[in-house]
Formats: structure tokens, C-alpha cells, sequence
């Protein structure tokens, strides 16, 4: 009877449950009831008590110190980053904490039945707020992006949050988190989710997209009916919103977002992924979910397993959501959607997020939604001109001689001797582990991400990195997406991929909220079938294009070529809107350049100083994604 299927659930059930649980009646005796952080429907709308939890819980803090991994990393004491900054301690992956699956505690005390405060100890306070709201944010930046929109009685944006009526607890949250308005993406999306309607959004890498679609659903379950769950297996959950993501990362990436966002709301968020164990997801999900943030695979098997319903979905959110529907995840999306228990589109509220949309994934897309409206901030499949792009041709042969300079450059220029975050992309498993190992032979120590290695091994990579103690990833698309990793000033496209939506993504794991960044990509007569895209994107996004790039691509014009570079991508926005024109408005991106990231020379000029042996990957010798 006292099984808590969910935490609104526990709405259902008397206040008295607040601190008992079934086994473990005795926890909790010295907690008065008025400090649980429990919040009855009735009063979830109402100001967050100042009377929060105690912040002492370790598992809150994050890094404090070099993180002890498997991975190879650090100097030896030299060149570490200091590793107490705050802007590490903030963001997710669980932080310095100890590798292993029990560390994710789901941002609850378990003992207390008390929930983790995800800001730490250090920002809650009004002084904190102001004094350092904004801090780094660009947002002129973002002023002069062109937005188009398209649909039936498209509900105007907003300008501040206080606009919206999101609820007092997600008002303090979002102040918690120094948003001190919203981005572009955030006032156009923000009113049509809160309006209830369908959405097909896309909005350049790191503007925000995150934000946008938690915070209508946080909103709509705090104000929302209490529902009845079924009584049907006690252990079957049923989670009121699902929010699908392509990689484990970017899913937990996302919750932990999404956990802050919600802190004490009394929304709860559980995530579900891959390659870790299932019990451990299990018993989350058993302490209640509303919120299920998850990855195709791992839900499908949960599903199956009947330890998830899908039943009293509201709020279905596809986050990279051209990825999701690529040819990859679609059966799996379709089944997830489809084939399950899911109220259909227009009883639901259908959102899909990314920064790229291909016309023929719309078009898939659409049998997803109902009504809906579509939404492009800049231009569909454009990079952010805080991104300073350069491209460089680089005979295989050349390239980690060429990488070697860039790095040495760069660490002559970092700042204080620190190497600052470099983000190095392959096309192969294989060539990641080399690479890897050959960086560390030559005094950059590195660590890798790519579906070989265990989830374990991806988390801590993930986080020494993050953490400034191995300041070189490379990497494979498994990385390309999503992940926002502070203080990512360099990412280096090794190998380019072969499609230019790939390029845009991987490029903007740098320049995010306004800040800027660089890109290098070396390009040789392999990557010929992306040029005249590659060099289209530089131009529109107000790059320097190589007179050599520009031959490419006029030779490639007529030729076989990427497939979104011979005029659907550049296309209307839209595809309702499209027809069979070609370009679409005059409306295209436009705004001035974003100051250089560089802090090394000119963009030629390093010289391949020979002697580093040849690099030898060949493209597509197998896939990146697992
Ligand atoms: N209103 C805001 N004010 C300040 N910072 C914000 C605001 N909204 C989001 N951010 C910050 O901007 C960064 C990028 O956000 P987010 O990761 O949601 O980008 P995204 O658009 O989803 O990118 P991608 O396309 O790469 O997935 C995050 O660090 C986030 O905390």
C-alpha cells in the first residue's frame, strides 16, 4: 500500500507517508515533518521554502580535486587545472564522486528520503543571484538571429521568464541556474509548449534547446492534475512525460539538467540508459517517476518488461530529434510511439528539438505530430558564427604532425599554462584508440570516447575531461551531440565526417551560450563530397572560405555530393512550406562575427613538421554509433 509509484503519487497518498518507508521505517525520526521536501499538489505552484535540506550531503559536491581514473591523464601535477572552480562543481556526471553505477543517486537521499540539492551550497542565496547573474553570456549575440515560424495561431514569444507563468518553484530554479532571460529559442517555444501545442523546433547548438522543452513540462506536471495511476502490477510505473535522447551521455546529461530545473517542484526524474546495470534504474523508477529521460534501447527493454507504461504520457520530447528518426532509431522510435500504450499525437503534447532538419526527416517527423508548429531560429542546419571556423588541407599523411602543432600552439597560449578543453574527432574506433595512445606517447595525455569502451569507462573519460584533468577527448559521434562541456575552446575535426548536419553538430560542442570558440577541420581530397556543403556553411555563418576549399566545391557542384549539399538543405525551412523551390527567403542568417577564440596564429602556417608517422584512417571502417 505505501509503494510509491511515483512522486506525484505520493500526492495521492496521505502527508503522513513523508518520511516512512516501508523499509526503513526508523530513518528520518530526527527530521521534523515540516523539513521534508515532500510538496503536495496544492502547494506546488507556492514558493520553495527557504527552509531547504542540509548541504552537507557529499554526493552534491562535485569535483574537488584531481579525479582518480583509469584513463591516463594529467601532466604530472604540471599543467592540471586547479580543479575547485565552481563551474565544474555545477554540471553533471556526477563529479568527482567515485566511478561506479551506485554513485547516481538520482538526486535523492535515499536514507532521508530526502532530495539532493543539485546547486550545492554555494548559489541559493539572493546576493548570489544578482551578483552574478549573466556572467559570460553573450546574448547580443543571439539579437539579430532571423526566427521564422509556421503553423496555425502561433502564440507570440516572450521576452523574460516572468512573462510565462512557469510557477514560483521553477521561477527560484531558473534563477538558480543564472538564466536572467531567455534565449531566442526559449521565448518562441516556451509559450507554444505552455499553450499545449505540437512543436518541430530548430535552433542553432548550445542556444538553450534544453531548457526549452523541460521547462514547459516541469511547469505543466506542477500545475497539473495529480493523475490516477493504474493498479496494475505494483511495479509498473507510469511516468507522465518522456524526454528520448540518442546517447547514454547526452540522456544523463539531460536529466541532471532536468533535476535542476525541478528541484523541489516535486516533479521527479528518473533516467534510463545502456550499458549499465538495469537493477540500479529499476529501483529508481520504483521510487517514483514522473519525468523519464531515457535512451531507445533501454526503454524498449523496460517496456517489454512491463516495468514502464506508457499510459499516462502527456508530454513526449525528442531531443536530437533528426537523429532520432534517422535510419538508426526510427523502427525503434516507431515502436516506442507507435506500437506501445502512448495516448496518439494530439492527446499527447509531441516535441521535437535539434539544431538540424533535414527536409525528408520532417517530412518522417510530421506522423509524429498533430497540428503542430514549426519553429527555426537562424537557419535550419546553420552553425552559430561564435564559431570560428577554419579548414585546412592535410594529406592523411600529415595529420598528427598537424594536430601535434596545433595542441603545442595552443598550450604555448593557454592561459596560465593550463591546455585548454580540445575536442578531437575521428571517424573510427579503432582510430580513436590510436590516437589516443600516440597523443599520449608524445606528452598529451588524452582519453577517448566511442562506443568500444564499457559505460563506465565513457563516464569517467567524460569526466576527466570535463574536469580539465585530461584536457584532450577525442572522440567518435557518439560525442557529437548534445553535450555541453564547459570551457570547450578547440574542436578539432580530425577526420571529417561525411555529413555536413554531422560537422555542425560536432562543431558545436564549442561556442555555446554565447560564448565563442574555434574549430579546425583538416580536409583533404577523401572529404571532396563535403566541400561545396562545408564551404556553403562557412560562408553563411561568416567564415573565411580557402580560395582551394571554393574550387573544391565548384567542381563538386554538379557532381555526386553530400547529401543535403545540392540545394534541399538550403532549402525552405519548413518543408509544409517548401514545395519543390529551391533556396528558400531572404530571411537567411545573418548577424556580425563572433570574435575570434583563436589565441594562435593565422590559420595556415603550422607547417607539417614530419617524423609523427601516418595517420591512416580510413574513412567509414565502421559505424561510430553503438
Ligand atoms: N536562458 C539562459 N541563460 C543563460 N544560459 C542558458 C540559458 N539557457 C540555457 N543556457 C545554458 O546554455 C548552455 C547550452 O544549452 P543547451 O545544452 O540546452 O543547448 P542546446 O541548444 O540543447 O545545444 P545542442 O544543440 O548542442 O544540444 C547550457 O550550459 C545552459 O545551461
Amino acid at each position: 500500500m505505501s509503494t510509491k509509484t511515483s512522486w506525484a503519487d505520493m500526492a495521492a497518498n496521505s502527508a503522513a507517508e513523508n518520511v516512512t518507508s516501508a523499509s526503513n521505517g526508523a530513518v528520518g525520526t530526527t527530521s521534523a515533518p515540516a523539513r521534508s521536501t515532500y510538496v503536495p499538489p496544492h502547494l506546488r505552484n507556492r514558493p520553495a521554502s527557504s527552509d531547504r535540506p542540509a548541504s552537507s550531503d557529499s554526493t552534491a559536491q562535485a569535483y574537488n580535486g584531481p579525479v582518480t581514473t583509469n584513463d591516463r591523464s594529467g601532466y604530472g601535477g604540471g599543467s592540471r587545472w586547479a580543479g575547485t572552480r565552481n563551474d565544474y562543481n555545477r554540471s553533471g556526471y556526477g563529479g568527482g564522486r567515485a566511478g561506479g553505477w551506485g554513485g547516481r543517486s538520482g538526486g535523492w537521499d535515499r536514507g532521508r528520503e530526502r532530495e539532493v540539492n543539485p546547486f550545492g551550497d554555494d548559489d541559493d542565496t539572493e546576493e548570489a543571484f544578482t551578483e552574478q547573474e549573466n556572467t559570460g553570456i553573450n546574448f547580443d549575440a543571439y539579437e539579430d538571429i532571423p526566427v521564422e515560424t509556421s503553423g496555425d495561431n502561433v502564440p507570440p514569444p516572450v521576452n523574460t521568464f516572468a512573462e510565462v507563468d512557469l510557477g514560483e518553484a521553477l521561477n527560484l530554479n531558473i534563477r538558480r541556474c543564472k538564466y536572467v532571460k531567455p534565449t531566442p529559442v526559449q521565448r518562441h517555444t516556451i509559450p507554444i509548449s505552455l499553450a499545449g501545442r505540437d512543436l518541430m523546433a530548430c535552433a542553432q547548438t548550445g542556444s538553450g534547446k534544453t531548457a526549452a522543452f523541460c521547462f514547459p513540462i516541469i511547469s505543466g506536471i506542477m500545475k497539473g492534475q495529480p493523475p490516477q495511476r493504474p493498479l496494475r502490477g505494483a511495479r509498473t510505473v507510469y511516468p507522465l512525460a518522456l524526454i528520448l535522447s540518442p546517447t547514454r551521455e547526452l540522456s544523463m546529461q539531460i536529466h541532471d539538467e532536468a533535476k535542476k530545473f525541478s528541484y523541489q517542484t516535486g516533479v521527479k526524474v528518473v533516467v534510463a540508459y545502456g550499458g549499465a546495470p538495469i537493477n540500479h534504474q529499476l529501483r529508481e523508477l520504483e521510487r517514483g517517476v514522473d519525468i523519464l529521460v531515457a535512451t531507445p534501447g533501454r526503454l524498449v527493454d523496460l517496456l517489454e518488461r512491463a516495468r514502464v507504461s506508457l499510459q499516462l504520457i502527456k508530454y513526449l520530447a525528442l531531443d536530437e530529434a533528426d537523429r532520432m528518426l534517422d535510419m538508426g532509431f526510427e523502427p525503434q522510435i516507431r515502436k516506442i510511439v507507435e506500437q506501445m500504450d502512448m495516448p496518439p499525437a494530439g492527446v499527447r503534447q509531441t516535441m521535437l528539438f535539434s539544431a538540424t532538419f533535414p527536409k525528408e526527416i520532417q517530412r518522417l517527423a510530421s506522423d509524429f505530430l498533430a497540428n503542430y508548429i514549426f519553429l527555426a531560429v537562424g537557419r535550419v542546419g546553420s552553425s552559430t558564427d561564435l564559431i570560428v571556423q577554419r579548414v585546412e588541407f592535410v594529406h592523411e599523411s600529415d595529420k598528427r604532425s598537424h594536430l601535434m602543432d596545433l595542441l603545442h600552439a595552443q598550450r604555448e597560449n593557454g592561459v596560465q599554462g593550463k591546455q585548454a578543453l580540445t575536442l578531437v574527432f575521428v571517424e573510427t574506433k579503432k582510430g580513436a584508440d590510436a590516437l589516443e595512445n600516440w597523443l599520449y606517447v608524445n606528452g598529451f595525455p588524452a582519453t577517448t570516447i566511442h562506443g568500444d569502451r564499457s559505460q563506465q569507462e565513457r563516464e569517467m573519460a567524460l569526466r576527466s575531461f570535463k574536469s580539465g584533468n585530461t584536457p584532450i577527448l577525442v572522440a567518435t559521434d557518439v560525442a557529437a551531440r548534445g553535450l555541453d562541456i564547459p570551457h570547450v575552446a578547440h574542436v578539432v575535426n580530425f577526420d571529417l565526417p561525411n555529413d555536413i548536419d554531422d560537422y555542425v553538430h560536432r562543431i558545436g560542442r564549442t561556442g555555446r551560450a554565447g560564448k565563442s570558440g574555434l574549430a579546425t577541420a583538416f580536409f583533404n581530397e577523401n572529404n571532396a563530397s563535403l566541400a561545396k556543403a562545408l564551404a556553403d556553411l562557412m560562408q553563411e555563418s561568416n567564415q573565411e572560405v580557402p580560395a582551394w576549399l571554393s574550387r573544391y566545391a565548384a567542381a563538386r557542384s554538379f557532381g555526386g555530393r553530400n547529401r543535403r549539399s545540392g540545394g534541399g538543405r538550403f532549402g525552405g525551412r519548413d518543408y509544409r512550406r517548401d514545395g519543390s523551390s529551391g533556396r528558400g527567403g531572404s530571411d537567411y542568417y545573418s548577424g556580425g562575427s563572433g570574435g575570434g577564440a583563436g589565441g594562435y596564429g593565422g590559420s595556415t602556417g603550422y607547417g607539417s613538421s614530419a617524423g609523427y608517422g601516418g595517420g591512416g584512417y580510413g574513412p567509414g571502417m565502421s559505424s561510430a554509433w553503438d
